[in-house]
């Protein structure tokens, strides 16, 4: 469904609704390439189209691919990333945009691919080719590739109580990262605790490669400074709940309290009911006007019942997957998961799993 929120109050031009599929299967994705008389031809693009009036968004996907291509997408897993609205100035677009993972035997059948059904040309490409612009794409695809960076599972640290038995906790807890997590992994850094905050930075010196999500407001002022050295690793932000309702209930401004949204990076929210959910959604959409580094998931929880907040009663399933729905942006799963889940939580409309047991 289009967001309202999202459509400039001046446009009078028609949206035109369309249906994206990014198809991979593994990090091989599958482009189409407009023909040069098509709007924003001669680039390439996801296979998709618009969305009939009698037809819902998932609908017009499974019939697109099956048109454009001949692979039938009926029993794939089809797993929201998200909706942007794009003002082409020419040409208003609201695409919904789905992520199916093929099976085996269905890239098996479509990897020879090198024209669709229509007599365009297809190309399958490796994703980091994709995500590191080898390919021109139309502009509202910026947005798309940038939620195509997250990862399928994002690891949290433990909190420092975790080590209390210990006759040094810091130093432990320092270890212990260095030595668990896993190369190339996004590690969410609750730098907020006391006392985690210079093992953080030891962390990441110790650790180069990994990709860290620290919380926005920590990336300040004094702080600043002392995070120069491995402020490359800081490839996120994370917006706690608190911090977003406060923004949209001053009126969307800029600043959080009395600190100023960072713009420089990417943001994760972290989302606990519909309110939130639609707040994250209006976030979004500033961003993408404004031309600032957009949302790329939300952290939504707590799925199952957690060890870390014993008294918070989980959404569950169900609940869990309604609330998912509503996000304009990736969601990812969090509260009492394993990575083995991601399957599961893809079944019930998520991206991406994160926890802290079973993660490192
Ligand atoms: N299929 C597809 N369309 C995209 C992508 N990104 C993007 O901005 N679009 C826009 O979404 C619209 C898709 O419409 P479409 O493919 O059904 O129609 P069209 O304009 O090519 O041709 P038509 O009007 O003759 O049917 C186009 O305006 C296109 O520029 C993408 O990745 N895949």
């Amino acid at each position: 469904m289009p967001n309202p929120s999202k459509i400039p109050a001046t446009s009078h031009q028609k949206i035109v609704n369309v249906a994206v599929a990014v198809i991979h299967y593994q990090a091989q994705y599958l482009l189409g390439f407009r023909d040069a008389a098509q709007h924003q031809g001669n680039r390439h693009e996801f296979v998709g189209g618009k969305i009939d009036a009698n037809e819902t968004a998932k609908q017009a996907l499974i019939r697109e691919v099956a048109e454009e291509t001949g692979i039938d997408i009926h029993d794939n897993t089809v797993v929201k990333l998200g909706r942007l609205h794009h003002d082409y100035g020419d040409k208003q677009v609201s695409l919904q945009v789905y992520n199916i993972e093929l099976t085996a035997l269905q890239y098996e059948q479509h990897r020879h691919l090198r024209y669709g059904l229509e007599g365009q040309a297809l190309k399958w490409v490796n994703k980091s080719a994709l995500l590191a612009g080898e390919y021109h794409l139309p502009a509202a695809n910026k947005t798309i590739l940038e939620w195509l960076r997250l990862p399928t599972q994002i690891a949290i640290t433990y909190p420092l109580a975790h080590f209390s038995d210990r006759p040094n906790p810091a130093a432990e807890w320092l270890t212990y990262h260095e030595e668990k997590v896993a190369p190339h992994a996004w590690l969410y850094i609750r730098v907020k605790e006391s006392g985690v905050d210079n093992c953080a930075k030891q962390l990441m010196t110790l650790r180069p490669d990994i990709q860290v999500i620290l919380p926005f407001d920590h990336h300040m002022q004094s702080v600043q400074a002392d995070y120069q050295i491995v402020a490359h690793q800081v490839v996120v932000h994370q917006l706690s709940q608190a911090a977003l309702m406060t923004w949209f209930n001053n009126g969307e401004h800029i600043s959080v309290g009395e600190q100023t949204l960072f713009n420089d990076r990417p943001l994760i929210v972290s989302c606990h009911d519909a309110a939130s959910i639609y707040a994250a959604n209006k976030l979004s959409s500033a961003r993408l006007q404004q031309q600032l580094p957009p949302v790329i998931g939300i952290f939504l929880s707590p799925l199952l019942a957690t060890q870390t907040h014993p008294d918070t009663a989980p959404l569950g399933w169900s609940d869990w997957s309604t609330l998912a729905q509503l996000a304009d942006m990736p969601v990812i799963g969090l509260g009492g998961l394993s990575p083995a889940m991601i399957e599961r939580v893809a079944q019930y409309g998520g991206i991406s799993v994160a926890g802290i047991r079973q993660f490192i």
